[in-house]
Parts: C-alpha cells; structure tokens; sequence
C-alpha cells in the first residue's frame, strides 16, 4: 500500500513539475526565437535598404557616367563642360557632384569647379583598364565639412555622401554599413561599428551574437562584392524578447498549470478506491475462498458458500465488505462477477467431480441479475466446471431483488434451467416480506443479525423464529448464516432450519481443504451428502 501510494505521489511529483515546467521552458524558449526573429526582420529590413540604396546609387552612377560619355565635349573642364556635368548630377538624386578625373587628380568638379585637386590612390582599385575605381572617404576643400566617396570609370568621377547609402537605422543606436568582400575594407557605415564583424560572414546571409552582446546581420548583395550589415544594440534585441516573452509566458504558465492539474487528477483517480479497484481487476488479483454449508439434520457437509478475496500485492488484504459496496457504486461489480464465476469454474472441477452432489453458492448483486449477460456466463460456468445447473445457488441480495421489473424475469428464466435461488440476508431490508410474494424462491437465506440474537433471547429473536415460520409455510428451505455457537446451532435446528454456515462449524477456506473437509464430514456422517 505505502509502496503504491509512494511510488504514484513521487510520480505525480515528478509528472507535474515537469508537466508545468516543460511548456514554461518552451514559452521562454519560444520567446526567444520570437524575439530575435523580430530583431533579424529590423536588421533584414536595414541591409536590404543599404544594399538596394547601393544598387541605385550604382545604377546612377553608370547612368550618369554613361550619359557623359555618350556626349563627351571637346574642351574638358571648361565652363560649358561643368554645366554639363551639373545637369547631369542634378537629376540624379544619390549624387552629390560629377567630375573629371585623370589617374589620381580629380581635374574639375560640380562641386570644386575647375580646381584640380589630389584625391590619393584609390581605396579600391580595379587592375583592368575600364573598371570602376573607389575612393572612400575625400576630403573637397570647397566642401570641408562632410566626407564625400568617389567613384570613377572612362575618366569621370562621381561624388556622393556614403551617409545617404548608410542612413537606414530604425531607431538609435543601431549600427549600419557596407564592406567590400575582397578586401574586408568597411566602405561606408553609420553608428558604432565593429570590424571583426566581417570575419563571421560566409557569404551567405548571417546573424549573429558579437562579443558586447549586439545582435548582427550580414547580408551579400546581389552581385556578391559588397555586403550590408546591420547592427542593434543588447538592450533592443532585449526588449523584443521581453515583448514576446510577456505574451508567450503566460500562456505557457497556463498550458504548464493545466497540465500538472491533470497530471495530479491522474494521480488522485490513481490513488482514488475505484483506479485501484480497476487496476485489481485487470491484474486479477482476486481469489475464492470457500464457507461449507452444513446440513444440521446429518452434520454433513452439502455445499460452501464462494467469497471472493482480494490480496493487493505489498498492501494488506482488503475486506470484500468494503470493495465490494464500492464496486457496486462504481459500476464495477459486473466485472467483479465475472471473475468471480470464472474462480468458481476453475476451482469446482475437482470438487464436482468428487462430489456431483454438492452445491455452490453464488453472491450477485443487483446489477449483476439485471445483466443481460448472466445466464451466458452461468452457461459458461457449467460448461468449464462440468457442472449441473443444480449445483450452482444464486444468492441475491435483497437490493438485488428491489426492481422486479428487471429482475424477475431473469430469476424466473434462471430457475426454469434448473438453478436454485435463495434470498440473501433475509430480513434485513425494507421489504423483505414483499419480495417472498414477489419472487419465486427456492432458499431463505437468514442473516446473521437474527442469528446472534439466539444468544441474547432478545425481542429480534421472536423476529427470527417469525421468519422461520414464514419459510417453512412458504415452501422455502432455510440456510442460516454466521452460526457462532452450539446455541445457535441446537436452537435453529430445534426450529426446523436445514442448513447453517458459520465459524462453528468452519470458517472459508481455500478449494483444497474445503476437499478435505468435505472428505472428513463425509465420513463421521454414514450417508453420501445430499445435495439442498
Ligand atoms: N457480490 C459479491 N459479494 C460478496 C462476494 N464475496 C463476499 N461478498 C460479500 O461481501 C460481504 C463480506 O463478505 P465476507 O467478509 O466474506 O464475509 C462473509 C463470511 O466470511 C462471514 N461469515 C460467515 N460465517 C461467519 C461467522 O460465523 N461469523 C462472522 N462474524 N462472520 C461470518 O459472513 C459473510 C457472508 O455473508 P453473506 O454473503 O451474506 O452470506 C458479504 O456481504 C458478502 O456477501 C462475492 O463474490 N460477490
């Protein structure tokens, strides 16, 4: 019992906590995820933007280049020449100015005029006659302030702000930029920015974790030479999470609540009288116990009443007076007699056998006579017992007999095939008397209550010998239950009862020795025992 109890309360224990802490962890998980997917489709959203400013800032550029070309003017840099290049630069929105430029010297310029100014070696230059140069940070003397980015091809250069391409942060603190993939160089970026960002890229489309713990992502453009990143701080990529995580927690605490809840009902049904009843029947743990039936006219031994026995394992045997009301309330009971005929088929061969005469008594319930399938089962016990119908007693209980409608004719169908009848606990109900009218009866079963009261020659013994008188006009044989004394006996006898049970004479007993005593009251009495 205390193993059973323990082992199901440290499984509940158990179940529950990981019950409710499974779904817990999985909404905090889950909040995660939703967390740093809101912050990757945020930095997705700034490379994208960075990359596809990029791409119009490179199609502007060749545009403008191209349109350049296409009219070249003889007198380079002259005035007519600037103006030209002024109308080109300002229809192109991502261009701050267009030039010319030889080698390294931009000769002329929108924005510088005719002045001839060094700009250095170009950050990145493309060995092939024709490629496109880059120059990333300038410094126009006309211009001081911003730092513009060149980039030139067929001797024109144009200048624009990197900022423009850069300039796509959602909120504060967001870090975004461009680098060139060949050489790992940071082109253009806003925000503070890390360049040991650039050694976690692979080509692909990357986030990660750096080491202050800011969340990045890396996108290639479409070409593959430049890649966007962008960059959000600790505490944004946290407040996401925070955002979701007040969303999913409470649900998960929800889910993880109900689950213990019916983790922990589980282990109450399973700890509940009617679980532990269920488990006892599918495990068969039930056997039969035998009370022989005496013939007080012989002292012979004509029959034995089964009791059914229920021994959980590592727990105290359990009185059938307490599980068998439950299986009744339960709804169990029916399953109770099944395995109860099918004990008494496989225990009475031997007895059968030796003994053809003798009878077993049966206790059935209420529900078990208004079963439909009663008299399939009583068929089935005769044929594994290799029994007769009279070898078999009914005993119905007076709860049994309460709705004549659905027990009568089945008691009537029953004791056509030839099996006897008796009503159990005589008197002890409500309506004892009526159910003799009612019924068909073969025995009168009288309880122990009457009996004991032989002993005390108490007002309920009047009773007793009233119900005696009864039986006898009506027809009906007696068995007298829980005879305790030679008392009793002598004056049931005196009365005219024809059998008693009860510890006088033995107690239950297995199939075996219920043999043996059957042996032994065989032959201290001279006749072959009768059947009732
Ligand atoms: N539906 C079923 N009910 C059953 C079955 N087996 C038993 N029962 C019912 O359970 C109640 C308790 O039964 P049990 O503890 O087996 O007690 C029986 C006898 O052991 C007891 N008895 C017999 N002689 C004496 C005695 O001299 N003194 C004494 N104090 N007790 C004695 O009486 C019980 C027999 O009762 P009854 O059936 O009314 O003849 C009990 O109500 C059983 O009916 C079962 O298989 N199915």
């Amino acid at each position: 019992m205390v193993k059973r109890r323990t082992k199901i309360m440290v499984m509940a224990c158990v179940g529950a906590w990981l019950a409710f802490s499974l779904p817990v962890g999985a909404s905090i998980y889950l909040a995660w995820v939703q967390g740093h997917k809101e912050a990757n489709g945020l930095l997705a959203l700034a490379t994208r933007g960075v990359l596809n400013r990029s791409a119009v800032l490179r199609f502007q550029a060749n545009a403008a280049i191209d349109q350049l070309v296409a009219e070249d003017y003889e007198v380079p840099c002259s005035e007519a020449d600037l103006e030209r290049m002024r109308a080109v630069a300002a229809v192109s929105s991502y261009l701050q100015g267009v030039g010319r430029i030889r080698v390294n010297l931009l000769e002329c310029s929108t924005l510088g005029g005719s002045e001839a100014i060094d700009i250095g070696a170009p950050d990145r230059n493309y060995p092939l006659p024709g490629m496109p140069r880059f120059w990333d940070a300038i410094k126009l003397p006309q211009n001081p302030a911003p730092m513009f980015s060149v980039f030139s091809r067929a001797g024109y250069a144009v200048i624009y702000l990197p900022e423009l391409v850069s300039d796509v942060a959602a909120f504060p603190g967001m870090a975004v930029g461009q680098f060139s993939v060949s050489d790992q160089k940071i082109i253009q970026s806003m925000g503070e920015v890390d360049e040991d960002w650039i050694q976690q890229f692979k080509g692909v489309e990357t986030f990660f974790e750096d080491d202050q713990g800011r969340w990045v992502s890396i996108k290639p453009s479409d070409l593959g030479t430049t890649a966007a990143f962008a960059a959000m701080p600790r505490e944004q990529v946290r407040s996401y999470v925070d955002g979701a995580a007040a969303r999913m927690i409470p649900v998960g605490v929800i889910i993880g609540a109900l689950l213990a809840l019916v983790v922990l009902l589980r282990a109450r049904y399973q700890l509940s009288f009617k679980a532990r009843l269920r488990e006892a029947l599918r495990r068969k743990e039930f056997h039969m116990v035998y009370q022989p039936v005496m013939d007080l006219r012989t002292n012979r031994c004509v029959g034995a009443e089964a009791l059914i026995r229920w021994s959980p394992p590592d727990e105290p045997p359990v009185s059938p007076a307490v599980f068998i009301p439950e299986a009744e309330s339960h709804g169990l009971i029916k399953q109770v007699t099944a395995q109860v005929m099918e004990m008494v088929a496989r225990d009475s061969v031997a007895l059968l056998t030796a003994y053809p005469d003798t009878h077993i008594a049966i206790n059935f319930s209420a529900e078990d006579l208004h079963s439909p399938q009663m008299e399939g089962q009583l068929a089935t016990l005769l044929q594994h017992a290799g029994a007769q119908s009279r070898n078999i007693l009914i005993e119905a209980t007076e709860r049994g007999l309460m709705q004549p409608d659905k027990a009568k004719g089945r008691l009537v169908s029953v004791r056509a095939q030839g099996f006897k009848v008796a009503i159990d606990d005589f008197g002890t109900g409500s309506s004892s008397l009526s159910y003799l009218a009612t019924y068909d009866l073969d025995l009168l079963k009288i309880d122990k209550m009457f009996v004991d009261s032989f002993e005390q020659n108490s007002s309920t013994s009047k009773v007793a010998l009233h119900i005696i008188e009864i039986a006898r006009t009506l027809g009906l044989e007696m068995i007298a239950e829980g005879v305790e004394t030679e008392r009793q006996r002598d004056t049931l006898r005196a009365a005219g009862v024809q059998y008693a049970q009860g510890w006088l004479f033995a107690r239950p007993m297995s199939m075996g020795d219920l043999m043996g005593f059957m042996r032994a009251s065989n032959d201290v009495a001279s006749v072959a025992p009768e059947i009732i």
